[in-house]
């Protein structure tokens, strides 16, 4: 049998057309929902994303702000940007680009964010509310797996789960949402020892390394629901996941792919969160005023 491929540019779709709906609701109450992008230097892929990020909110009737420094912006100029953008209260949502360049220290840079701008959710204070149960911004990338494994009814409470990878940005996010919705979660690192021994256990497997094809078919409890977070661009242009497809698909009983499986979901659930900014931002001027 082979697995069910789930399907995460068709689910990103739905998700941005309601988000559309909300911000046609918001814009005619007087306020647009507004993200801000933030884009230091040249680097090609990095141009690409935040391209498709600006369209992303032209579609849902996002508006977008783009600002494109030099690479030799001196961090204390992105700083003053930054604060400019945070005391802006016609901008919901600020993101800055990842990875930035050497002379930038990113951690000072996510958290000049105003931590209810961070639509990210990579502020230190968004991370705390996430682990304590009380989550502002979810992070995009581990916010759109938990959308997908909704979408297609895997059940979570007392389900294995397994995160490969524990990065502050996709593994441990990622690990406390699936915590959160009832699973036992293990984490594993680049020092485990067995790997093999941990995935095989999970019905429900996520992947976020950073490395094409790590994970083989052998890895992967028959039956089991895998979602691969890996985009890796492969000499020959083409991009692969951290999930080896041919071998897993066999094993799996639902997989997604690589394009077309995490990365539009990633991008949806950004235009949610600046929905959500908007939204609350809205709220609470609304109480101010009365
Ligand atoms: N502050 C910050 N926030 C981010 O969310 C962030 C970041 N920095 N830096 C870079 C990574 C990368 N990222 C992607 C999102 C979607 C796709 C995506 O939609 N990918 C398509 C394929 C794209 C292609 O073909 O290259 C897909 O998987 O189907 C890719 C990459 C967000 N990132």
């Amino acid at each position: 049998m082979t697995a069910r491929i789930i399907n995460g540019t068709e689910l990103a779709k739905s998700v941005r057309q309601e988000v559309a709906v909300r911000a046609a609701a918001l814009t005619a109450q007087g306020t647009q929902p507004c993200l801000a992008v933030i884009l230091v230097g040249e680097n090609p892929a990095s141009q690409v994303y935040v391209r498709n990020k600006v369209k992303a909110c032209e579609e849902s009737g996002l508006r977008s702000i783009l600002e494109h420094h030099p690479a030799t912006l001196g961090e204390a100029d992105l700083l003053a940007r930054i604060d400019a953008l945070n005391t802006d209260p016609d901008v919901h949502g600020i993101l800055v680009q990842l990875p930035l360049p050497k002379h930038i220290d990113s951690h000072k840079v996510i958290e000049a964010i105003a931590a209810e701008k961070d639509v990210d959710g990579f502020h230190i204070s968004n991370a705390g509310l996430l682990m304590t149960g009380q989550p502002l911004f979810r992070p995009c990338t581990p916010y759109g797996v938990m959308k997908m494994l909704e979408n297609q009814g895997v059940a979570l409470r007392g389900a294995e789960a397994v995160v490969v990878g524990a990065s502050n940005i996709v593994g441990k996010p990622q690990a406390m949402l699936l915590l959160q919705a009832g699973a036992t979660v293990t984490i594993c690192n680049s020092k485990t020892v067995d790997l093999a021994a941990h995935t095989r256990r999970a019905d429900v497997l996520v992947v976020a390394v950073g490395r094409a094809n790590m994970i083989t078919g052998d890895m992967i409890k028959p039956g089991a629901v895998v979602i691969d977070v890996g985009m890796n661009r492969l000499d020959n242009g083409k991009l692969a996941g951290d999930v080896d497809f041919a071998s897993a698909v066999e094993v799996a009983g639902a997989i997604t792919p690589v394009p077309g499986g995490v990365g539009p979901m990633t991008i949806a659930m950004l235009l949610v969160n600046t929905m959500e900014a908007a939204e609350r931002s809205a709220g609470s001027a609304g109480l101010a005023a009365r």
